[in-house]
């Protein structure tokens, strides 16, 4: 169902206060004409890009071969490492990875007027409004009944976590806990591959050749929404909004958290919970 321009700024007015009641470019998702041609195009976009990153982890390792559909969600702060652990977990466990950052700058990349109001938002520091968000990926998430996946971005909101639980089951949560401060330095310094969305750090995973992807000689770039004062609005935006999910999820029995503030000290951790958690999938099945 379409959320009324009224019902989501009451709504978006409740959970942010008064002050943070929202901001021009949300507002101009709503008021615009465009919004209900938006709605539409979400439902019968389709985007190349997206459909051969899934392809591509779709390859799973033989002994990791589930015989029953596992669905997980990865949160955390933005920088605190989702895409990073993403691309290790797809490679060692064959989820397929699905990152809503990802969707929406392939969407951007397209030019469309529902990727500028798209950008509009992402440059502001802001989330994409709910309803928008939540078709966007359960449209996708449709395409791949029977594949076991790795949601990545996506549920930021309680009402996307609703609309998720509407329509799957949840295995696991994955948070990842990042103090804040280790965060904002990663950010200014993260160089990313637009089209398949592989980030590299000047510090910590730098590209083997400066400025460009490793895999396809392609140019790297800085994300406009990775300047210091978009980074400080898009913490916040995860405090308000997102930090809730944790305690949804938390309530429901499924959140796992991993503390730190180095990814290759949390790997291992994380790695080895999944083992166990699918060997018991697997054992259940059996
Ligand atoms: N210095 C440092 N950088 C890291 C570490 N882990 C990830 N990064 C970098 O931090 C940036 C943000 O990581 P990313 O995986 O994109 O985080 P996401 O925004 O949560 O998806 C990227 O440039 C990564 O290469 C780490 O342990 N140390
Ligand atoms: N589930 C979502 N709901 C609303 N907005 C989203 C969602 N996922 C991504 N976005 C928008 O895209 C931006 C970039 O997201 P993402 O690539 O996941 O960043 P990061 O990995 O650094 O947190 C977010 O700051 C937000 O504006």
């Amino acid at each position: 169902m379409c959320v009324s321009e009224g019902t989501y700024k009451s709504r978006s007015s409740e959970r942010l206060g008064a002050k943070d009641a929202p901001t021009p470019c949300c507002a101009r998702f709503y008021e615009s004409r465009l919004y209900l041609l938006c709605i539409q195009r979400v439902f019968f976009f389709s985007w190349e890009g997206y459909g051969n990153t899934v392809a591509k982890n779709s390859v799973y390792r033989a002994e990791m071969v589930l015989q029953r559909i596992f669905r997980a969600v990865i949160m955390g702060p933005p920088g605190s490492g989702k895409g990073t652990v993403s691309a290790r977990i797809t490679k060692t466990f064959g989820l397929s990875h699905i990152s809503s950052g990802d969707i929406l700058r392939s969407n951007i990349s397209n030019k469309s007027e529902l990727g500028l109001l798209m950008k509009c938002c992402i440059d502001q520091g802001q989330l994409v409004p709910d309803d928008v968000m939540s078709r966007l990926i359960l449209r996708d998430l449709r395409a791949m009944d029977h594949s076991s996946w790795l949601l990545d971005g996506f549920p930021r909101t309680v009402p996307q976590a609703e609309a998720l639980d509407d329509a799957h089951s949840v295995d696991t949560v994955i948070n990842l806990n990042v103090p804040f401060q280790t965060i904002k330095q990663r950010l200014t310094s993260r160089w990313t591959h637009l089209p398949t969305g592989r980030v590299y750090n000047v510090d910590f995973n730098p590209p083997k050749v400066p400025g460009l992807d490793d895999e396809t000689g392609e140019p790297l770039v800085q994300r406009d929404d990775d300047t210091p004062d978009t980074v400080t609005l898009r913490l916040k935006a995860y405090e308000n909004q997102t930090e809730p999910v944790l305690e949804y999820y938390r309530s429901n029995g499924v959140l796992e958290t991993f503390t730190g503030t180095e990814t290759n000290m949390i790997w291992p951790h994380v790695e080895a919970f999944l083992h166990k958690k699918l060997f018991s999938v697997k054992q259940k099945v059996a």
